[in-house]
């Protein structure tokens, strides 16, 4: 009942499309993050979920059932925004019980549930304070309560922390993954931050200027993005992309990058699938997956970057920079030259021309 299909959705404002030709299949009980960047459509998909906006043409399925003409408050689904919209003249426990007593609930019900809901978000303590006394970070806390409490099928939530701080942010992705596998909810989740969207969701939707770009778990769209859009925007930092031209040599095939010199040869599959192509590609590694060899691509260091343990090194600059990321202080210095050859098994390919991957044959 709770699964939701998007059926070549599309959405127009005047002779604008914010949403083209989305199909999409979220099952029951699974945590879908819509990811993308700002304007990608994807509040705009989230809000024909919840029935606020119309769809200009497609469907909407919850279970079977069409939501065409179906309202917002009969479509059973909870929603919590990016501001949150909660009574500040009430106390924490009149917000958290606001739902449940105007469905009538007894109250013993309500007392038990309120109870629960404030262990499970660590409201506990402050139940009895003034909505208007709390933190931006508490308030978001209680509005996520407040909808979570009526318990609903789906519980769409859009950018729900986007305005808390860092620190809160990383607790309740914590938080609210508990939450929904203990409700065992659809939970459709909007971010624009892939860190979010990696951590909490089951799959992630990645949206790019109105297009679904793909679907897949965490891992899959970091490790085989489908195109160069979803390399770029999965990672932090994103994918590495040099632009190149495949060239045959006696180990094999590689990618000529002009004054990088050419690549070590592709894995044999991908030599297959990248032979079958034509023209320029883009040669495609992650930061997080390069080594420092006395073989591979020779690059000026440009800026070393230290959080922590980890460090982050620029190198080369224009279309040819990359960076690598390393666990442990590395010891190069701006101006100094590295050598770095990416882990073979994690490069990828791309069409330079549509963008979109070329992917290894079995
Ligand atoms: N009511 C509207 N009228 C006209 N254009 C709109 C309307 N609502 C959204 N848009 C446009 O549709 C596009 C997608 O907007 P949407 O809010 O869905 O993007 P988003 O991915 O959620 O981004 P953000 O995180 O900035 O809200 C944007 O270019 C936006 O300006």
């Amino acid at each position: 009942m709770s699964a939701i299909h998007l059926q070549n959705l599309v959405k127009k404002f005047g002779d604008f499309t914010a949403l083209k030709t989305m199909d999409l299949a979220i099952a029951d009980g699974e945590f879908m993050a819509l990811l993308g960047p700002s304007g990608c459509g994807k509040s705009t998909t989230m809000n024909m979920i919840a029935g606020m906006e119309e769809p200009t043409s497609g469907k909407i399925l919850f279970g079977e059932r069409d939501m065409e003409g179906v309202p917002m408050g009969r479509r059973g689904v909870g929603f919590v925004f990016q501001n949150y919209a909660i009574f500040t003249h009430m106390s924490v426990r009149q917000n958290l019980a606001y739902g449940p007593k105007m469905r009538g609930a007894p109250k013993a019900e309500i007392d038990r549930r309120v109870g629960a809901i404030a262990e499970m978000l660590q409201l506990t303590a402050l139940l009895d304070r003034k909505a208007d006394r709390l933190s931006v970070n508490i308030l978001q806390r209680v509005a996520i309560g407040r909808s979570a409490i009526m318990e609903p099928a789906i519980f769409l939530l859009d950018e729900p922390l986007s305005n808390v701080d860092a620190a809160f942010r990383a607790v309740m992705r914590t938080e609210l993954k508990q939450l929904q596998r203990q409700f065992r909810q659809t939970m459709v989740y909007v971010t624009h931050d892939q860190l979010e969207a990696m951590t909490m969701a089951d799959r992630i939707a990645v949206m790019d200027h109105g297009v679904l770009q793909q679907v897949g778990t965490p891992l899959e769209v970091y490790n085989n993005p489908a195109n160069v859009f979803v390399a770029g925007f999965i990672g932090a930092p994103g994918m590495n992309l040099l632009r190149g031209r495949p060239a045959e040599s006696d180990r094999g095939l590689v990618i000529d990058l002009g004054p990088l010199g050419v690549t070590p040869p592709l894995p044999d599959n991908l030599a297959v699938a990248v032979r079958a192509g034509r023209g320029d590609v883009l040669y495609g590694f992650r930061p997080e997956q390069v080594i420092l060899s006395d073989r591979g691509l020779s690059m000026p260091v440009t800026f070393v970057e230290r959080i922590g343990a980890r460090t982050i090194v620029h190198l080369g600059q224009g279309e040819s920079a990359v960076k690598a990321v390393f666990d442990n202080d590395v010891g190069l210095a701006i101006g100094q030259t590295a050598v770095v050859a990416p882990a073979q098994a994690s490069v990828r390919v791309f069409d330079a021309g549509t963008g979109c991957a070329i992917r290894a044959g079995g």
